[in-house]
């Protein structure tokens, strides 16, 4: 691995030929420019780790090149160099952000130091910003029924090996959030954890998404760009939603697992990759895949170490000390301390179904703790809450950058899930009381992967 890319501006061939070869020892990638004009070329095309610029140059200065970066919104890490630069342009660099202005004639083992430290920081930076933003998320896998026990042992033991992971449930039920608890448990944790939701990149957009392009690959690809692979090496790629994933990029995805190795878009070069993958969806792969909708192949590749999240209403236990966690985040996040949930009103959100889950639980948490005027939460509370959810207009289902089809097929399922849990399982009065054919709820049923307990029994009747 290199230990980072490095682009060097001054205008004497002899600085730029003893540094290319001083840094390239070293383990750089080094590419060098001779003026203002083919530096600026070069950034744009490329991404750079960290960039040197000498002060006066023929057509034009470091100084303000360097401001030209920033204002173009990038924080690339810049370190000035001159032989005779004014204390003007050293504090005007300063100001700007340089982080260092080198005396020449240069010290090689002063510039190896600098740069060493530079990205040293730099990266050290990053890694806190990553960590602190994923603990903010993490919180913790909270719920003491059989079910979330046996789940925390199960993502203890797959943390351990790099084996893909497919985690399953309904929205909400909190697959991410195990995903993340993967990639903090196992050996990958100072790796990057990449996240990617397959349903929201636009088709036409996705394989450059994963696997990045080079500069001119197609239009709008005015710079060489890494993919989620490249940018996960090393550490985790959470592949949200999986299951709405185009059929083309399907059997691309099939190759980078079985293989290892991704080609940008555009490019001829095959960059091995390193990571570890923990897919997630909401939809039945299986009955997919019997549909013809998703490969059973890369099913199968992906399904290696299968996690399944069953729905917060088959383990209702789980609801208490859910709704206590999410009510202690509640009144820090909203400075109102002291807040408490009554017996009943823990009662009432038991046996409530939680179509929308775990999130619907935290969300409806948070919306109590907003508008209940005492310090104390009770059942009423928690009902009048519950029908303004249900009266207001966004129903939860939408979700920014995912297909219709895919949001239509999740309410139908909801609509069918309660018809028959409200009908006890039977298909024929859940078809009656929809006024549906029977045979049209079966095809339904069918295609969703639901089925009525009571079904055979019916029929045969
Ligand atoms: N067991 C749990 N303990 C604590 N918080 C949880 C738990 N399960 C889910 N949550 C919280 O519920 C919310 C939804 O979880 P998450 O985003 O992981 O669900 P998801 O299954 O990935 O949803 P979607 O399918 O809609 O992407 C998050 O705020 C998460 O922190």
């Amino acid at each position: 691995m290199p230990r980072g890319h490095v682009l060097v501006l001054d205008d004497e061939p002899s600085i730029l030929t003893t540094l290319q070869k001083a840094l390239s020892l070293e383990g750089y990638t080094v590419d060098v420019a001779g003026g203002v004009r083919v530096a600026e070329e070069k950034l744009a095309k490329k991404s750079y780790d960290i960039a040197l610029f000498d002060v006066a140059l023929p057509d034009g200065d470091g100084v303000s090149l360097l401001e030209k970066v920033r204002v173009g919104g990038s924080d690339l890490p810049i370190v000035m160099m001159s032989g005779h630069a004014s204390i003007d342009a050293a504090v005007r660099a300063t100001r700007l952000g340089a982080l260092d202005f080198l005396e020449k004639p240069l010290s090689t083992d002063r510039l190896l130091l600098v740069l060493d430290n530079t990205l040293r920081l730099v990266r050290a930076e990053a890694e806190a910003k990553a960590l602190r933003a994923q603990a903010g998320q993490l919180g913790e896998l909270i719920g003491e029924s059989r079910s979330m026990v046996a789940l925390r042992e199960q993502i203890a033991r797959a943390a351990k090996a790099s084996a893909t992971v497919l985690v399953t449930g309904e929205r909400g039920t909190g697959k991410e959030l195990v995903a993340r608890a993967i990639h903090l448990a196992g050996k990958r944790v100072k790796g990057p954890l990449e996240k990617m939701n397959c349903a929201a990149v636009p088709s036409e957009l996705i394989e450059s998404e994963m696997f990045g392009h080079e500069a001119g690959a197609f239009t709008g690809a005015t710079k060489q760009r890494r993919g989620k692979f490249e940018r996960a090496s090393g550490g985790t790629l959470f592949l949200d939603e999986v299951g709405d994933m185009p059929m083309p990029m399907q059997a691309k995805l099939l190759r980078v697992l079985q293989e290892r190795e991704i080609e940008r878009v555009g490019g001829h070069e095959t960059i091995k990759v390193d990571v570890r993958v923990v897919a997630a969806t909401n939809r039945d792969l299986e009955a997919a895949c019997q549909k013809g909708e998703f490969r059973a192949d890369l099913y199968d590749r992906l399904n290696v170490v299968p996690l399944a999240l069953p729905p917060l209403r088959a383990r209702r236990e789980d609801v208490p000390v859910l709704a206590r966690h999410f009510l202690g985040l509640a009144m820090v996040a909203n400075d109102r301390p002291g807040m408490v949930l009554t017996d009943g009103a823990i009662e009432l959100l038991t046996s409530y179904g939680f179509p929308g889950n775990v999130r619907e639980l935290r969300n409806l948490i948070e919306r109590l703790v907003i508008l209940t005027p005492d310090a104390k939460i009770d059942a009423e509370d928690v009902r009048v809450c519950l029908g303004s959810a249900s009266a207001g207009t966004p129903t939860g289902l939408f979700r920014p950058g995912t297909p219709f089809r895919v949001l239509a097929e999740e309410a139908e399922r909801r609509i069918l899930e309660e018809a028959l849990a409200h009908h006890g399982g039977a298909m024929a009065s859940t078809a009656r009381g929809l006024g549906l054919e029977r045979s049209h709820l079966y095809k339904k049923c069918k295609a969703l992967g639901l089925r009525g307990d009571k079904a055979e029994a019916e029929d045969e009747g």
